[in-house]
């Protein structure tokens, strides 16, 4: 989750977090943040003495880490980020500075000095704001900081001593970490928590606000007097421009937004009043843009960066191109974009996967989309690029429909299949157990595929057979997608075509993603078709045919969870509440 509008700001910029502390990456990440981590290489050994307030030391020195990562990144590149993102984290108790323990003595020092007592954190925090021009690095420093007081109980040496021979003490600031042992130490915390383990994530998003939402015309209160020039007033959802440090008002902000509204394009208006400009549609920039990252994606999967990266990373951009046979400048930028897209993390031995595209996005693996992502670059994009033709003419003239796709030709069926396979291997469990179909005996998946689905049915009900129905040239292909010598009990497969040949006998028919993809007329003839051969299932309700009326609640249902399964059978399904069901005149329960 994203907490749009805040964080969201960021989601396109190149944003850098300066630091090796792994508290700060995960608050940030988990906050839905995309970023790259550079450790800054900054020397925390700035003269606590030349400082009138322990803050100012902790500002200082995250702003130092963070432009000594700036000016790196645009020395090397002679491209820097968008925005860096540094910050220090101090321990002060009887005005003195702790720091991260030099060695055990010296954590003994610190918790022995904070025993029993109550002391301050604070964190300090820059954000700076990057602009290269002409080989010139222009930078904009936002800065802030954060206190929160903790009081630890009384402790014993012993406990001490304990704590610090567990090793936690040693890369955090004041000897402790309240996240983990050291918890067991603390009493009370007056503030913010996430501020004492390493990163004020509260403040941090108010400050975005602060930079990136200018308040809305209705939220300012004009004041206006006769001599004096109008004043804009207002309150944000940020309490936090008051007193910080830093973020001056005219300070530019990014997208050429300034921290305070600008005049809008008319200028001061004829009350001598200052426009405001309309909300950034920042949500409309992003949804005009959303192809490109789709587009990113798909090129990375198929240049097969995620396997190249899942067998030998971390690996440097140069070594990335070379094995995939592409050009430096062009991989280091998708390797970038791939970074920001939250698939690959970059630190300073390289680019590595995240753990989602080494599950997911990888070609092998039982949960690979590799072959999803394949067939949406190569087959929905396509059609999605004659969308306009599609609502001209209606859908039914569109492109790739199921006549023509995917059995045109032995690869387009391949790749197809590759893609449902991928799928439905992540799905099928929650599509199987999303009904309670323990009662029944026998089910028939129709366009089953490479029988995914029909597997985990007949994994989870051990009295179902289950007889997946696809065409000839389907089946025949369906022993590449499993381990050599594959029998599974209780599942086999008949090749044939649903619309012309006699379906399988079954209690319970299931079609997965099949509906969604024909003309009302087809969807009623092969409806009726499975109410025909439905046979009566363990708790009869009903007799007779399904009066298959075109907007039967199956088929509404389907549109409302195109991704889900469907289950047809005229028994009792008895499914979680919450699961969608109706019932139509002739009792047959149609269930998506
Ligand atoms: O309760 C906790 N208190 C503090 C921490 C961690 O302590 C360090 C503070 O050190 P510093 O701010 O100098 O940051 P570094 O780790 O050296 O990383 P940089 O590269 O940013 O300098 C920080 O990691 C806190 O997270 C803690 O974990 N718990």
């Amino acid at each position: 989750m994203v907490l749009s509008p805040v964080i969201g700001k960021l989601l396109h910029k190149r944003v850098v977090l300066a630091s090796a502390s792994p508290r700060r990456r995960e608050i940030l990440s988990q906050a839905g943040l995309r970023f790259e981590v550079v450790p800054s290489r900054f020397k925390e050994k700035l003269d606590k003495a030349a400082f009138p307030t322990p803050y100012a030391y902790a500002i200082e020195t995250a702003k130092q880490k963070a432009l000594e990562v700036a000016s790196r990144m645009h020395q090397k590149d002679l491209r820097a980020p968008d925005v860096v993102i540094g910050a220090d984290t101090i321990v002060t108790i009887g005005g003195l500075i702790l720091e991260k323990p030099a060695d055990k003595q010296d954590a003994y020092r610190m918790l022995s000095r904070l025993n029993g007592k109550e002391h301050s954190v604070f964190t300090g925090v820059a954000i700076i704001h990057c602009c290269s021009e002409d080989g010139q690095l222009d930078m904009d420093v936002c800065e802030f900081h954060e206190e929160t007081m903790v009081k630890f109980s009384e402790l014993s040496e012993d406990l001490l001593w304990e704590y610090i021979d567990s090793g936690e003490p040693m890369d955090k600031a004041g000897g402790y970490g309240i996240q983990a042992l050291g918890g067991m130490l603390v009493e009370c915390v007056r503030g913010d928590f996430l501020n004492v383990v390493g990163f004020p994530l509260n403040h941090f998003c108010k400050k975005l606000v602060e930079l990136y939402c200018p308040p809305r015309r209705e939220d300012v209160q004009r004041v206006k007097h006769e001599s004096i020039p109008a004043v804009d007033t207002f309150e944000i959802a940020s309490d936090a421009a008051q007193g910080d440090e830093g973020c001056g008002p005219s300070r530019a902000g990014v997208d050429g937004h300034s921290g305070q509204a600008p005049a809008g394009p008319q200028g001061p208006d004829t009350n001598g009043l200052v426009e405001n400009p309309p909300p950034f549609p920042s949500d409309l920039l992003d949804l005009i843009d959303g192809f490109k990252a789709s587009k990113a994606l798909f090129t990375a999967c198929k240049l097969k960066v995620f396997d190249v990266l899942k067998e030998e990373g971390p690996l440097k951009a140069v070594d990335v191109a070379r094995k995939i046979n592409a050009s430096v400048c062009g991989t280091g930028r998708l390797l970038d974009v791939c970074v920001a897209l939250g698939l690959l993390e970059k630190t300073d031995t390289g680019y590595g996967n995240t753990r989602l595209a080494s599950r997911h996005l990888a070609s092998e693996g039982a949960c690979s989309l590799h072959g999803f992502v394949a067939y949406h670059d190569e087959h929905a994009w396509t059609v999605f690029t004659d969308l306009e033709s599609a609502v001209r003419q209606g859908p039914q003239a569109a492109a790739g429909r199921p006549e023509e796709d995917p059995s045109q030709s032995r690869d387009r069926r391949l790749r197809f299949m590759r893609a449902m396979h991928g799928l439905t291997q992540l799905t099928a469990r929650q599509v199987a157990t999303a009904f309670d179909l323990s009662r029944f005996t026998s089910a028939c998946d129709l366009g089953g595929c490479t029988g995914a689905l029909a597997r985990e049915l007949a994994r989870e009900y051990p009295r179902l057979k289950v007889t997946v129905f696809d065409l000839p040239e389907v089946i025949e292909h369906v022993s590449s997608f499993h381990p050599e010598g594959w029998q599974p009990e209780r599942l086999h497969f008949v090749p044939g075509d649903f619309f012309k040949d006699d379906l399988p006998d079954a209690q319970l028919y299931v079609l997965s993603r099949i509906l969604h993809d024909w003309a009302d007329d087809r969807v009623h003839e092969l409806l009726s078709r499975v109410s025909r051969s439905c046979k009566p299932g363990p708790f009869l309700r009903c007799s007779g045919e399904a009066d298959l009326s075109i907007d039967c609640p199956a088929k509404a249902g389907l549109q409302l969870l195109p991704t889900a399964g469907l289950v047809l059978g005229n028994g009792d399904l008895s499914e979680p509440p919450h699961r969608r069901r109706e019932t139509d005149t002739k009792g047959t329960q149609w269930s998506a």
